[in-house]
């Protein structure tokens, strides 16, 4: 019994010296050199460079690749360097390692090498010949796939807009780097949809193979309509930041005809968003001046002549889309309809909540009962109140609730005022789109109220600082 306890006691202390020490490491390298000497290998060298010195870009695809993995950190002898951002540190494997990666339940080595007499690099890939024709093609596609997938999250984003047509410029568009903080998660609407448009945009992402099968061109375009100020300029930069897309802002104005719109669109690259705001304004308001025919702009939208590479998402805006002719944004030509709305009880709580960290507020019951009654104030309107009055959350409640009375009152005196005007007597009104008519006096009051609060809020609180947060209640139109 006691020859048991001993011989016990004599394993554990054994194996808690193995387990310290790199015993159990060298066991398991001469594990896999013996195991390794039952099976013929394959290799395959990527050199850095071709024979006539021109850079591989595979060498460079596997390099960021390999050095993504985890599993880097295990090898013998790895490179730190500090990474683009700060704080960020960046691995990468030395010469003469190796990496032992998995795909498809093969396991396949890289060596880092370099020549002993030319000092060239290499990277030489080692794989079980009976794995061999099972696994190599899908795995470099995968390797381009991760290299392409990593070099999107570096890229910085950026917005283009396009120039006047001049001769003597090169190329027609102009980029400055996308800095709008608008991000997915700070933009406020209903959940649901929020999430829905989220979903297609990664499904879309990721179909490259479906639309080749269907003969379509891997493009998905989205109208964004609503009242001035519920968010759909904020909406677009977070879908840019969301896929790291650049933004092609594409100014109908400076377009002088058919062809200059195809170039513009020629000179896109993929994984792009290309915009155009106010479509609506554009196509009611058509100047004499040189400008793209209308067969021009559809055949824009349908994107028939893209060229270089496809994965372009399309975004169209506009304030009133009932004004629009319906081939504009027959299916196909416009896939997802997104309505932003103005603000209801539910979006001011959002607001409430991000710009005034208010959850809630004696003052919300009130709020609500007016909300109630139908009035109506844009996102960007209740937002402006509530940044200016950030210091004083109940005083800017207040303004708020002042606000949307004398919305809901403007509201009725335009109906009044209709009702005059069809019976004959004129009156002056002001159109505000899908907000409603407000009377010019009740603008007037309004906007005193605005200003009023701005010089107040300056006296106090010098330095603006303006919350990009987004609000809107939308609801999916039509997918
Ligand atoms: N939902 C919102 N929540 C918070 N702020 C908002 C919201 N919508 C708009 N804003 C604010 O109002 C400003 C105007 O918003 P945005 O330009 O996105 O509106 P829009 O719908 O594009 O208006 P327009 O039709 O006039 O172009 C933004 O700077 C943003 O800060
Ligand atoms: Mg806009």
């Amino acid at each position: 019994m006691f020859v048991y306890l001993v011989a016990i006691i004599a394993s554990c202390f054994v194996l808690k010296i193995l387990l310290k020490t790199s015993l159990v490491q060298i066991i398991k390298n001469w594990w896999r050199i013996l195991v390794d000497g039952c099976y013929v290998y394959q290799f395959y060298r990527v050199p850095q460079f071709n024979h006539n010195m021109q850079e591989n870009q595979l060498y460079r695809k596997v390099c960021t690749y390999l050095n993504s993995l985890p599993c880097i950190e295990d090898s013998d002898f790895t490179n730190l360097f500090s990474g683009d951002k700060s704080n960020e540190i960046s691995l990468e494997l030395d010469l003469n390692q190796i990496v032992s990666d998995k795909f498809l339940n093969a396991r396949i080595f890289w060596i880092n090498e370099k020549d002993e007499f030319t000092g060239l690099k290499s990277l030489v890939m080692k794989i079980r010949k009976n794995d061999k024709r099972r696994v190599l093609q899908p795995y470099l596609q995968y390797i381009h796939s991760v290299f392409d997938e990593i070099e999107q999250r570096k890229k910085e984003v950026r917005l283009f807009v396009n120039v006047d047509n001049e001769p003597w410029r090169n190329g027609r568009w102009r980029s400055v780097s996308f800095t709008h903080p608008a991000t997915f998660d700070t933009i406020v609407m209903d959940t649901d949809l929020k999430n829905k448009v989220k979903s297609d945009l990664e499904l879309f992402m990721k179909s490259k193979q479906y639309y080749h099968r269907l003969g379509k061109i891997w493009k998905r375009s989205y109208l964004l309509y609503g009242p001035s100020g519920t968010g759909k300029s904020t909406f677009i930069a977070g879908i840019a930041n969301l896929l790291n897309y650049n933004v092609y802002d594409v100014d109908l104005s400076k377009v002088t005809d058919d062809s200059d719109l195809k170039m513009l669109l020629l000179q896109t690259t993929s994984k792009s968003l290309i915009v155009i705001e106010d479509l609506d304004s554009y196509l009611r308001n058509k100047s004499t001046a040189p400008a793209p025919s209308m067969s021009g702009i559809l055949n824009f939208m349908d994107g028939i002549i893209s060229c270089c590479g496809e994965e372009r998402i399309m975004i169209f805006t506009v304030n009133n889309k009932d004004q629009i002719d319906p081939t504009v944004l027959r299916p196909g030509r416009i896939d997802v309809h997104i309505h932003f709305p103005l603000c209801d009880f539910n979006s001011f709580k959002s607001l409430a909540n991000s710009h005034l960290g208010l959850k809630d507020h004696k003052l919300f019951t009130q709020v609500e009962e007016i909300f109630q009654t139908g009035a109506a104030l844009s996102p960007a309107e209740i937002g402006e109140i509530m940044i200016s009055n950030r210091s004083s959350p109940t005083r800017a409640l207040k303004t708020v609730i002042s606000a949307l009375h004398i919305n809901t009152e403007s509201r009725a005196a335009t109906r009044h005022a209709r009702r005059l005007s069809e019976s004959g007597s004129v009156r002056a009104v002001e159109e505000t789109g899908d907000s409603g008519i407000f009377c010019r006096e009740n603008v007037r009051e309004f906007k005193k109220l605005y200003g009023l609060l701005r010089i107040r809020s300056s006296r106090k609180d010098a330095s603006f600082e303006f919350d990009t947060s987004d609000k809107d209640n939308s609801r999916h139109d039509n997918y």
